[in-house]
């Protein structure tokens, strides 16, 4: 047995021995070792024997007044006798009101009982006649001295106190120092006789000292009998203090009969100063009735194991318990219910603390993918009953982990708690917002009636989450890509809902970022081969499977080629050559981008040095680079060893960053490229206009060029916003003394339109699609290179 199994036994032991004198507060009420209980008993007495020589008073004054044989009693005796019992009413009534200012006078217990004697003495000698038969009252004194002192001796000499007054009455009166005392059926005669008189007062000593000493004796037994009754429960109170459970007693209707110190220090409660204490109202409403069944059941004298409630302490707290509650009533004792509960509060909250953290994510407060399902469930039982549908939302923060890796982890946590709190905002309360770990985020919108709601809640996520962010003193502008599935329609367990949803996220990500994708049963196939280039491309450099395409960028002024932009493909040994569309977010997602970005720099650089060794017009060479490789660490000196290595002179190389990368992170794109610029290195900012550049970001960038996006081109003269749009760029481009490059362009109009807007350089299939670099080398020489024939005449070529 353990320990506190042998401490829990012990005590419920001792609780089961006393638990019929357990009425604690009314046991001591009636308790001889306590003064209070005595005096109350004595008070009693007199109180009786007031009446009674009260009444006799009023019967023989009566007498004495309306019978024509007067009674025995002379006037002057009939007064006496009324003053007597006047005076011992008086005496009493003092007594009974001043009781608490006289019992802490010394010797009060004494004054009251010689007090007693005398009065009596008195009434009985003066009153004669039947007041004489009040005389076993000097033995009632007695028992009162009995009663009152603790002290055998004390006892015995107010006996003999009472005794000795007796004995000078008889002795005042033998000697005709009072007045007659005639008495009840006895001789008159012998009212003189000395011998006779000794008699009785000896008698009447006898008794008296019989009754001090039997009645001390008696109440020593009685006071001893009680005093250890007393110890006992105190030391069961002690035990029941020290007990760590709180252990109450409380009667069938709740009122609380008892606390210990466990139940009282919990509950700031105390039911010995708040009277009538009911449990059941400071029980918490949802367990009462409960509780009141449970009481119920207890007083009928089952035993009621394992009960959980919670009380509501004085500060209002919830104070969670578990615990059993029973009944023991014994013969004769009212129904006393008995609770021995366990404050659980702690572990309740420990077990929700836990339940928490195993259905939430740390960072984001946000439920986690055990939760997201478990609510997934519960959302597609609701569609089902509302013949509705439910929506599932697979988000993926474009480019996190670059803000990750470059600004720290203590800034990516805060991106993704703003996220998150973003995210929030943008759904009804119903809904579910999850982060499944990452940057991975998913939704769950309950009861969607169709594509149009899922539609407007998507445009709404991507609005608010592309909204700029302030974080760690960094202002960052982040997109997200979104794959949605829909139930009924494209699953029905949550895990392939999910599954369906990240496969659309992924679609997302290939169509550029920053929007949303519907799931479609085709994606499956994507998915796949998706897996297919992710197992393949982890090879595909060893295996030298990699190609770098040639596409030159045109003066025109000149006419002439001033850069060959170096584009990436894949010859795939079973999907044929693949273009940079279809793998880099993969590689960016893999890490995979470093090395193939490195390689892609490296060759480029040695592809240009072969050009110039071969005796063509030196020209620079744009390599693209991923966000990811701007933001790492060691991109300047992977950068200078690529040009010693291959011998390259850094005004030769050109290196493109989008718009997009550049703005997640502005101050840090400036620090960058500034260094980049300082090794004399040319810098294009290449999908311009589909970022949020502003003129302030602009002069800060240290840039040569500004690229058109190819979207702005696509219908530069044939739509006006297009124009617009281009025709500022080229103006911003203008004032801040950058080049400005259109690409993407693929006809005479949109040629024209840029050269009459000044444009500087242009890019395109008109001019040549990207080519092997064999087929570079011959544009490099002039040979089959595409300029309008419009143009041509106006070229200095
Ligand atoms: N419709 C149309 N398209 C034209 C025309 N002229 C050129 N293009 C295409 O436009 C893309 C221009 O490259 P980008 O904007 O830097 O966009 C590039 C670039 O961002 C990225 N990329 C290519 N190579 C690399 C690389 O080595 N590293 C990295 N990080 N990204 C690369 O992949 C993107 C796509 O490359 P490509 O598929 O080669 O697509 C190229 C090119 O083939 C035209 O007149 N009409």
């Amino acid at each position: 047995m353990s320990a506190g199994k042998v401490v829990q036994a012990a005590w419920l032991g001792a609780l089961g021995r006393n638990l019929g004198s357990m009425q604690l507060q009314s046991l001591a009420r009636g308790n001889f070792a306590d003064p209070a209980g005595r005096n109350e008993l004595v008070a009693k007495i007199r109180w009786f024997l007031a009446v009674m020589i009260g009444c006799y008073g009023v019967f023989a004054a009566g007498f004495y007044a309306f019978s024509e044989y007067g009674l025995f009693l002379t006037r002057e005796q009939v007064i006496f006798l009324l003053v007597s019992v006047g005076a011992f009413l008086g005496c009493n009534t003092l007594y009974h009101f001043h009781y608490e200012r006289i019992r802490n006078i010394r010797y009060a217990a004494h004054l009251q009982v010689l007090i007693d004697f005398l009065l009596i003495t008195l009434l009985i000698h003066f009153s004669g006649g039947g007041a004489s038969w009040f005389w076993p009252v000097y033995l009632v004194a007695t028992l009162e001295a009995a009663i009152l002192l603790d002290r055998k001796r004390e006892v015995w000499l107010l006996g003999g106190i009472g005794g000795l007054m007796f004995g000078a009455m008889l002795a005042g009166q033998y000697l005709g120092w009072f007045c007659e005392v005639p008495m009840p059926f006895v001789d008159p005669q012998l009212h003189h006789d000395g011998l006779f008189l000794l008699l009785i007062w000896l008698w009447v000593s006898l008794l008296n000292a019989a009754i001090a000493v039997i009645g001390s004796f008696l109440m020593s037994v009685i006071r001893n009998e009680n005093e250890a009754l007393r110890r006992s429960e105190r030391r069961l109170v002690n035990f029941l203090d020290s007990a760590n459970d709180l252990i109450f007693s409380a009667t069938p209707e709740g009122r609380l009969l008892y606390a210990n110190h466990s139940w009282k220090s919990a509950l700031g409660f105390d039911p010995d100063t708040a009277d009538n204490l009911n449990l059941l109202d400071i029980i918490h409403p949802t367990y009462k009735s409960k509780c009141q069944a449970a009481f119920g059941k207890a007083a009928a004298g089952q035993r009621v194991n394992v009960l959980e409630g919670s009380f509501i302490a004085c500060d209002r707290r919830p104070i969670d318990v578990e615990g059993n509650i029973t009944c023991n009533p014994e013969d004769g004792d009212a129904t006393v219910i008995w609770g021995i509960c366990r404050d659980v509060t702690e572990r309740k909250k420990a077990q929700e603390q836990l339940y928490h953290l195993a259905h939430h994510d740390m960072l984001t407060g946000l439920p986690n993918r055990l939760f997201f399902i478990d609510r997934l469930k519960h959302a597609r039982a609701m569609a089902r009953r509302g013949e509705k549908q439910v929506a599932v939302l697979f988000l993926d923060l474009d480019r996190f982990k670059i803000i990750n890796d470059t600004l720290g982890h203590s800034v990516g946590d805060q991106l993704l708690q703003e996220a998150a709190s973003r995210l929030l905002e943008c759904v009804r309360e119903v809904d579910t917002v999850a982060r499944l770990g990452g940057d991975e985020f998913t939704v769950a919108l309950c009861n969607v009636n169709g594509v149009e709601d899922v539609e407007q809640v998507a445009q709404k996520i991507l609005k608010a989450l592309s909204r700029p962010m302030a974080l760690g003193g960094h202002e960052l502008f982040i997109t997200t890509s979104i794959g949605i599935c829909l139930y009924p329609d494209h699953g029905e367990e949550p895990v392939e809902l999910i599954k369906n949803a990240d496969i659309a996220m992924y679609n997302a990500k290939t169509n550029g970022r920053n929007n949303y994708q519907f799931y479609d049963q085709a994606m499956d196939q994507e998915a796949d081969k998706r897996l297919m280039l992710e197992t393949g491309m982890r090879k595909a450099l060893e295996r030298e499977e990699f190609r770098i395409y040639y596409q030159p960028k045109v003066d025109m002024v000149s006419g002439r080629v001033t850069a060959m932009e170096a584009l990436l493909r894949w010859e795939h040994p079973e999907l044929g050559m693949l273009p940079p569309s279809s793998f880099i977010s993969l590689a960016e997602e893999t890490g995979l981008i470093f090395p193939i970005g490195e390689w892609v720099l490296r060759h480029a650089c040695l592809q240009n040095r072969a050009w110039q060794d071969q005796g063509l017009a030196p020209v620079r060479v744009a390599v693209n680079l991923s966000g990811y490789q701007l933001q790492h660490k060691g991109l300047i000196a992977t950068v200078r060893k690529i040009l010693e290595e291959t011998g390259l002179d850094p005004m030769y190389l050109e290196l493109e960053v989008t718009e997009t990368v550049v703005m997640q992170n502005p101050d840090f794109a400036v620090a960058i490229l500034n260094e980049l610029r300082g090794l004399g290195i040319h810098i294009s900012i290449d999908d311009f206009g589909t970022g949020y550049s502003s003129l302030a970001h602009l002069k800060r960038f240290s840039v040569n060029t500004l690229k058109i996006d190819k979207s702005f081109v696509r219908e530069v003269d044939i739509n006006s916003t297009d124009a617009a749009i281009a025709t500022a760029i080229i103006a911003m481009g203008n004032s801040l003394n950058l080049k400005v490059i259109a690409e993407g362009v693929e006809n005479e109009g949109q040629f024209s339109f840029l050269r009459e807007n000044k444009c500087d350089e242009m890019q395109g299939y008109l001019f040549s699609k990207p080519v092997p670099p064999q087929e570079a080398a011959k544009l490099l020489r002039g040979e089959g290179l595409k300029i309008p024939e419009t143009a041509l005449a106006e070229l200095s070529i």
